[in-house]
């Protein structure tokens, strides 16, 4: 089988609708596929298959930002390099904002100035608007970037993402898969997996705990009989946010387990036997992997 693969460089503000079409498009409640998965200079935000062909989708966020420090100024080139590099551009813009929408400006400028090889437009959230004001809007949007093509989407209901998915995996150059099918196709579950638990901790601890939590699936094991056995561990920062992830006599995490457990249940359509550790990785957004193993374990 001769494959396709490209990759897709989203640029998007925040809050244009990009976990939401990644979700669409991986085919699995997944927002972000994962910080260990990059390409050379940026983040992979989701992998999508369509037939033989892998779509890649980098994150661009750096470009929504007018550069004053140095730092951001670095963020900022990385961010247009993965542009440039990108097999394609899809600008994803809100339905809701005008065409001169400052972020928006600052990409058509930008783009304007680069090599960057093809690039669409996706107006998203047309559920959302009238459909008699998205001409205009459209126009408006091509006369400050002649794009190749302009797509209507909503990324909330669907409408029209398939068509844009099929446009791109038309488009993306033969060549081999940038990353291996199981990777992409049991990454999803995984972080969906540690995304329900989180959301259990985040309901049951109420504002008692620091965003600052992180839940990995650290291993997923399929038996015969269809159950799966998942270990997660949950990183906290400090000794005092163990104990109340922990609870008294383990009674919070176990609860935290029952809930998460009985969702995956649902979404697995099989027995799932969940294991929960809770560590202490004091510093973890700084050095990640020197801090890992700090802590204790506590199996619930
Ligand atoms: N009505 C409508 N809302 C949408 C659509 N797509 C996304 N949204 C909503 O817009 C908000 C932002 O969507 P996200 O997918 O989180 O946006 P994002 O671009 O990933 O945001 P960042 O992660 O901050 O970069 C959410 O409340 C979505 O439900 C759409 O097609 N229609």
């Amino acid at each position: 089988m001769s494959t396709r693969c490209a990759v897709v460089a989203l640029a998007g503000p925040p809050n244009a609708g990009k976990s939401t079409l990644i979700n669409r498009a991986v085919g699995a409640k997944v927002s972000i596929v994962t910080h260990k998965v990059q390409t050379t200079r940026t983040r992979v935000r989701g992998i999508a298959l369509q037939g033989d062909t892998q779509l890649v989708f980098v994150d661009t966020p750096g470009i929504f930002v007018s550069p004053k420090r140095r730092l951001e100024r670095a963020m900022v080139a990385a961010a247009w390099d993965a542009t440039e590099d990108a097999d394609l551009v899809v600008v994803l813009h809100d339905a809701r904002k005008p065409a001169d929408d400052e972020q928006v400006s600052l990409v058509l400028e930008g783009l304007a100035k680069r090599k960057c090889k093809r690039v669409v437009l996706a107006i998203n959230k047309v559920d959302d608007v009238r459909r008699e004001s998205l001409l205009a809007l459209a126009q408006n949007l091509n006369a400050a970037y002649p794009f190749e093509r302009v797509f209507m989407i909503s990324a909330l209901t669907g409408d029209g993402v398939e068509d844009l998915l099929a446009w791109l995996a038309a488009q993306a150059p033969e060549g081999p898969w940038l990353y291996p099918e199981d990777e992409i196709s049991d990454l999803p579950q995984r972080l969906l997996a540690a995304e329900i638990t989180r959301e259990k901790l985040f309901l049951h601890l109420h504002d008692e705990l620091p965003y600052s939590l992180t839940v990995e699936t650290e291993a997923w094991e399929s038996f015969r009989d269809g159950s799966v056995k998942i270990t997660q561990t949950i990183y906290v920062q400090r000794e005092a946010h163990k104990r109340m992830a922990i609870g008294a006599k383990g009674a919070t995490v176990r609860k935290i387990r029952g809930l998460a457990q009985k969702e995956l249940e649902e979404m697995l359509e099989t027995r799932v036997h969940l294991f929960l550790f809770v560590k202490v990785r004091e510093r973890w957004v700084e050095d990640p992997e020197r801090y890992r193993d700090w802590g204790l374990d506590y199996r619930s």
